[in-house]
């Protein structure tokens, strides 16, 4: 039996809610288990509940019918996905799977919409939450439209580079997260040789160093100037 309380004292989830929120939080909420791969909900689905990462990731994309992938975004431990749906009344936005074994906090629609009621206060929460997702869906369309891709991409690593950078003992700062080139392809909305051949030019001026599936960003002052010149 997994004891709710011991794992969310140790995540973030639910800092920043007064006390009797989280409260109601623990009664009416339940942890879910999932496994690698495993569908938490499909664009287009009625929003039954909002999930709140605890374990593990959740990978948040949008498939067009051709077989397309936009790989919208990883979701961190400490984040809430599916107030979208919640809010508006309208279908799933996004597809959403787990990404290795994940651990999340599910809280039903009704149990959501009464929280909202009894205590109105908590839209100062989730307001922010809508304002940063709505940014940073701004800063990507904006991307696509007024940026080439290897200034796209530098910004994906320098982004990669604040969440998931690492120092080790070698040169350089390690993205510490198995992101395949094809991931990082369905990110940016190109094809897999189109970042292939961008990475190459950036490995070839010692700007990254790729091995093994691993990047390491060699140069973060060169990659911060790719961006620039058009940010
Ligand atoms: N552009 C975005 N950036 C980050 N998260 C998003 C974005 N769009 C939607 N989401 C989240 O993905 C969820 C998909 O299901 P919902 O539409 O219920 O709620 C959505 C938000 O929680």
């Amino acid at each position: 039996m997994i004891d709710k309380r011991e794992i969310l004292a140790a995540n973030p989830l639910l800092s920043g809610l007064p006390a009797d929120v989280v409260e109601e939080l623990m009664a009416v909420s339940v942890l879910k288990q999932l496994s690698d791969g495993e569908c938490v909900y499909a664009q287009g689905d009625d929003g039954d509940g909002l999930f709140g990462v605890v374990q593990g990731r959740i990978r948040l994309s949008n498939s067009s019918r051709d077989g397309k992938e936009l790989l919208v975004m990883l979701v961190e431990p400490g984040d809430w996905i599916g107030e979208v749906s919640l809010l508006d009344g309208l279908p799933r936005s996004l597809d959403a799977f787990a990404m290795g074994d994940c651990a999340v906090l599910f809280l039903p629609s009704a149990r959501f919409n009464a929280l909202l009621k009894s205590k109105p206060e908590l839209y100062q929460y989730f307001i922010p939450m809508l304002c940063r997702k709505l940014r940073l869906a701004l800063s990507y369309v904006e991307g696509v439209a007024l940026f080439p891709l290897a200034a796209r991409l530098a910004q994906r690593i320098l982004e990669l580079l604040r969440f998931y950078g690492v120092e080790d003992d070698k040169p350089g700062v390690l993205i510490n997260v198995h992101l395949p080139q094809e991931d990082l392809a369905k990110m940016l909305g190109v094809s897999r040789q189109a970042i292939s051949r961008e990475l190459k030019r950036l490995e070839a001026d010692g700007t990254i160093a790729l091995a093994y599936g691993q990047l390491r960003v060699m140069n973060t002052v060169a990659l911060q100037d790719e961006l620039d010149r058009y940010v």
